[in-house]
């Protein structure tokens, strides 16, 4: 059992009664596509915690911060008003809440990407969005969808049409969104796309795209802690970084190091240290994970040597 207003926070375990008052609160989508990431997060920024059999609530153990199991969908409104002071969801739940003003958005977590898209049967004669309009939608993202077909409602209903009260019907399901149309309960569905593979194993193809999701950290406005949300933050950043950059070392001879730190500038400047050897300088870089092979092609055409990659565990950048 738990309480989260803002006077009197407790959580009774089957084994003790953890006060809640003095921890910060973190909402972490209790499951679906972000919770692995979110528990990979946590992992590499040092948040331990135990979390009870069916319990919501999860004190961690070397922090004065308190995780708060929420779906990803609730956690913008508990993060806005204060039940919780910082969270995890997707930019897409943000929107759809209509939170954007009412948190703050601290970091963009680099997981959770995907669009929402507009999607039609690939039999269907509906092969523009416009052709979509007056008729029948289902999404479980009715706030964003119900705003894009009022734009377009505005622009491709006749006057007379408008007069009628015609207008596009958006209608909510909470999820299996893409059995709509089969169904016979849509003519279109607005739903996420990540891979693609949903869509086309229920024969669809996506014709608009309403907005592009990220995962995103945010606060509440008025949380009073800040030090403890900024050292969180600064964690998460730095396992992100550690994610997605590796350490480059390689020798190369002084009279090419400038085009070498050209290619590896680093994120302030490269390190750059002699060899006994006087002619060598040994060089150490930060680089992006995706550009790695790259630069290392290009580092092997201007004479280095010994090139050797490393992971980096974490780091703070
Ligand atoms: N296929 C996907 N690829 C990447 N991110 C996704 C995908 N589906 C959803 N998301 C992101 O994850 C968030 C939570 O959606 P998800 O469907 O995982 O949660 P849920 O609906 O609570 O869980 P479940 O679908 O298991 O009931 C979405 O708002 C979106 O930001
Ligand atoms: O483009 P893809 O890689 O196939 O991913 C898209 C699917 O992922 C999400 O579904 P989820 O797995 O959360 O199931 P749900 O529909 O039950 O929410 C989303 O609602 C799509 O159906
Ligand atoms: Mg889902």
């Amino acid at each position: 059992m738990y309480h989260l207003s803002k006077r009197y926070r407790y959580v009774i375990t089957p084994f003790s009664s953890i006060s809640l008052s003095d921890r910060l609160l973190f909402g972490i989508p209790k499951k679906g596509r972000l919770h692995e990431h979110c528990l990979s997060l946590l992992n590499g920024a040092d948040i331990n915690f135990y979390r009870h059999n069916r319990l919501d609530i999860a004190p961690v153990s070397n922090l004065p911060i308190a995780l708060v199991f929420l779906p990803a969908a609730d956690i913008p409104k508990y993060v806005a008003d204060g039940n919780v002071d910082l969270g995890i969801t997707g930019q897409d739940m943000i929107l759809e809440s209509q939170a954007e003003e009412r948190v703050e958005q601290l970091l963009d977590l680099g997981f959770g990407k995907c669009k929402l898209q507009v999607q039609v049967p690939i039999k269907s004669n509906i092969k523009k969005v416009e052709d979509l309009v007056g008729k029948r939608v289902v999404s479980s993202f009715v706030v964003l969808a119900s705003a894009y077909f009022e734009e377009l409602d505005k622009k491709y209903l006749s006057d007379d049409q408008k007069k009628e009260g015609k207008k596009t019907k958006i209608e909510y399901v909470s999820g299996s969104v893409e059995a709509a149309c089969a169904l016979g309960l849509a003519d279109g569905i607005v739903d996420l796309v990540e891979s693609g593979e949903t869509m086309r194993a229920a024969g669809l193809h996506a014709i608009s795209t309403v907005c592009n999701t990220e995962a995103i950290l945010i606060r509440n406005k008025h949380s009073s802690n800040d030090s403890l949300i900024a050292k969180i933050t600064s964690r998460i950043k730095g396992v992100i970084a550690a994610q997605k950059y590796v350490l480059l070392n390689y020798n190369i001879q002084r009279h090419s190091l400038s085009k070498a730190t050209k290619i590896t500038p680093g994120r302030q400047a490269p390190t750059v240290s002699p060899l006994d050897n006087g002619d060598w300088v040994e060089v150490q870089s930060m680089v992006c994970k995706d550009e790695v092979a790259e630069i290392m092609d290009k580092l092997e055409e201007i004479g280095a040597k010994d090139i050797l990659v490393f992971k980096i565990d974490n780091c703070r950048v």
